[in-house]
């Protein structure tokens, strides 16, 4: 069994290292989406609350609060699959919960891509407003996700994966990875 988390600044190419694990049939489970489902269970729109949401749990259930409810999640996937990819770490303290759950089975990933290169994809991905149109800019977002402990994870990472050429030559590394874990 292995549990792959993905962790990398916005832009660096998590979501698609999680299609490229899911055209393989790898189940992939999204901390964000257990965060919409907590929302919906508290009655409470997720397009709106999320954030909102997000922080509650960690204030009611400590700074691992989001990857303790992601758990059940990932031991269901495991149930029908050898290996199960997790996106959406956010913080180190994310990272020794899974640690912790997960043992040696647990690999963190580090999705990477300089700056500039991840700014220019962004820009180009069309669902993010920019600076100009009341967005946050790449920096910000940067500093945001920095803030909660993005960079002691990404840190903690058993490998990274440069993320500075193709898109098709990432899937391929990302295959590669996926399927030797799998084997
Ligand atoms: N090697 C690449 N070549 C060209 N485009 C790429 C490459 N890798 C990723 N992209 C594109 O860059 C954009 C950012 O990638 P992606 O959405 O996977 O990043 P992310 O890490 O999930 O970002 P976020 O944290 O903001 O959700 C996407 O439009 C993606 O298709």
């Amino acid at each position: 069994m292995k549990v792959i988390g993905i962790v990398g600044l916005p832009g660096s190419g998590k979501s698609e290292a999680a299609a490229v694990a899911e055209e393989l049939d790898v189940p992939v489970v999204t901390m964000g989406d257990v965060i919409r489902r907590e929302c919906e269970a508290r009655g409470l729109d997720p397009t709106t609350h999320h954030g909102d949401v997000a922080q509650a749990l960690r204030e009611e259930g400590g700074p691992a609060a989001v990857a303790d409810a992601s758990l059940p999640v990932i031991e269901d996937a495991l149930d029908g699959s050898e290996v199960v990819l997790v996106d959406g770490i956010r913080s180190d303290a994310e990272v020794e919960r899974f640690e912790e759950a997960f043992g040696e089975s647990f690999l963190l990933v580090n999705v990477h891509a300089p700056f500039e290169v991840r700014r220019e994809r962004v820009g180009q991905r069309g669902r993010d407003a920019t600076a100009d149109e009341g967005g946050e800019s790449l920096e910000e977002r940067d500093r945001r996700e920095l803030g909660f402990g993005m960079g002691e994870a990404i840190e903690a990472a058993d490998l990274t994966i440069e993320n500075t050429d193709t898109l098709e030559s990432f899937h391929e590394s990302v295959r590669d990875l996926l399927r030797g874990e799998a084997a």
